[in-house]
């Protein structure tokens, strides 16, 4: 099969969260696969560093009035061919931010529907998230070109109809009141990243505002979940790591942890029960739930904090005040640094995710790869991945609360604490996290299935949706011939001369 994946980021390259890490490891599991899988992404300001690209572009065309060059170059970590879309206000330092963010990524959703239509066909391109919204809108009536558009993030939406009509010309009637609502319509196959997550965001607490379309479309909707990167992510060959380990040899682990409290300025003591956070300091994340409850379990407890992350800058100011208030207690590193990230899951007792919508979460499948425990809000594909420890049973590998309530926080992290005291069926707690298999080959099957469904739905829609553009279009000219004809000649009755009176003759 021939597979094109389009999104705006794909990890090592351009990554800021968990949509990078998917972009990144999945077409290089469907390329080993046996499939002729590729890539397109946009040409950042950064990738020259980071790739040998030609000086001459493969293709170049012309959209929303502006010229567009795509460079043909090789995806490092899988070997596959990786297209890159040039245009002048890619070559920044960032993938996401300014002003022009929804006219950039408009753009590179037309330049790449062009690219496909005129210099490479597949039988699927797989979309990801708002950025890419456009494209199963304009191939909707491409034959032999089927859509996959995969929801990681609902939250964000794209530019709305009145906003696109200003930057592009768009179908008439758009379906959809945003991009991603376009997105959803126009696709052959719509999948969340976690059956759970497909689910709630069929309802008005998770729909954001696109519950009724996603409920519409449910036929064509699947919750697939996210795996990692197993090579990548594994503790017993990471390099950034002071000391790999493995559930055989966990008694290495705790050197992490020294060198962690070391590296980030926490009193460097091995007793403490320490907890990590990686996250986009972000409403989505929970921070707002965590900030109360940290200061109070810091007072109630001897354990430890340490956050990483970049976002909201109220976030990241309350956060880095708690500090002054904990010193040598509770670290904050306000900066976006992978090797740091993996020495958190590799150094930490637990590691928490008290997230209030999460559509699947990449980051405490790391934590548990790496034997750092997970304290996560049941929601989304936390419940699909964690489930609370019950010491009795000996089951379960992290700790779970539900209510998006600070005394459940609470107690969940005081339950962990506790649970920490009695290292041997902590480390069991450990080993059980360390032996899930988070790999893509489950998930990469469920993928195929789902391009095949695509295909299957392309062909069997094609002729109904193209009869329906027809009659669209057919309406439209005779609309618009019926009001430029200019008004028929009027009937003689009323062109006529008015009737003469006869006149009486005078008797
Ligand atoms: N400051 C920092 N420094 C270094 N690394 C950092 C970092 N901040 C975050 N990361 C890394 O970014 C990734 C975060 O992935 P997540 O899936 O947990 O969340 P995200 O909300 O970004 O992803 C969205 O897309 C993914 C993919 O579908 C879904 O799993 C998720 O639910 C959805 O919200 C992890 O690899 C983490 O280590």
């Amino acid at each position: 099969m021939k597979i094109l994946f389009v999104a705006t980021e794909a990890a090592p390259l351009a990554k800021v969260g968990g949509m990078g890490d998917v972009v990144g490891t999945l077409p290089g599991i469907l390329k080993a696969l046996g499939h002729d899988v590729r890539m397109l992404m946009p040409y950042y300001g950064f990738l020259n560093q980071k790739l040998t690209i030609p000086a001459i572009p493969l293709w170049s065309g012309s959209v929303m009035y502006n010229e567009v060059e795509v460079y043909e170059t090789t995806f490092p970590t899988a070997a596959i061919p990786l297209y890159l879309l040039g245009h002048w206000s890619f070559a920044t330092d960032e993938v996401y931010g300014g002003e022009g963010e929804d006219w950039r990524f408009t753009l590179f959703a037309n330049g790449s529907t062009e690219f496909i239509k005129d210099h490479w066909k597949p039988d699927v391109v797989h979309c990801h998230d708002w950025h890419t919204g456009m494209i199963p809108v304009w191939l909707a009536l491409e034959p032999g070109v089927a859509t996959v558009f995969t929801i990681h993030n609902l939250a964000y939406q794209g530019p709305w109809q009145g906003r696109l009509r200003q930057i592009t010309w768009c179908p008439d009637p758009l379906k959809g009141h945003n991009t991603l609502a376009a997105a959803l319509w126009a696709a052959d196959q719509v999948n969340a990243v976690s059956p759970t997550y497909a689910q709630q965001i069929q309802t008005l607490e998770y729909g954001e505002d696109v519950e009724d379309i996603l409920t519409e479309i449910a036929p064509k909707l699947h919750g697939i979940l996210n795996g990692i990167d197993m090579d990548s992510y594994n503790p017993a060959t990471d390099g950034a790591l002071v000391q790999p380990f493995s559930a055989d040899t966990l008694d290495r682990r705790p050197a992490n942890k020294l060198a962690l409290q070391q590296e980030v300025g926490l009193d460097n003591e091995a007793a403490p029960f320490l907890v990590g956070v990686v996250s986009r300091l972000v409403e989505q994340k929970g921070i707002d739930l965590m900030l109360p409850v940290l200061s109070r379990f810091l007072d109630a407890t001897d354990a430890q904090i340490l956050v990483l992350g970049t976002g909201d800058k109220a976030y990241e100011a309350a956060l880095w005040d708690m500090t002054m208030d904990y010193p040598g207690r509770m670290a904050v590193k306000l900066l976006y640094n992978d090797s740091l990230s993996r020495r958190i899951y590799g150094g930490t007792d637990a590691f928490l995710m008290p997230s209030r919508f999460e559509p699947c979460g990449i980051s405490q499948m790391l934590a548990l790869r790496y034997g750092s425990v997970p304290i996560v809000r049941q929601t989304g594909g936390l419940t699909d991945t964690v489930f609370d420890h019950d010491p009795i049973a000996g089951t379960g590998n992290g700790y779970c609360f539900s209510p998006y309530d600070p005394c459940d926080l609470m107690g969940c992290l005081m339950r962990a604490w506790e649970g920490y005291k009695y290292q041997p069926q902590w480390q069991a707690l450990q080993k059980r996290g360390m032996a899930v298999d988070f790999s893509w080959h489950l998930s990469a099957q469920d993928y195929l299935k789902l391009y095949d469904r695509a295909i299957q739905h392309k062909k069997t829609t094609f002729s109904q949706r193209l009869a329906q553009a027809q009659a669209l279009a057919a309406a439209d000219s005779a609309a618009a011939a019926a009001a430029a004809t200019p008004n028929p000649v009027a009937p003689a009755s009323v062109t006529a001369p008015p009737p003469t009176i006869p006149t009486i003759p005078k008797p």
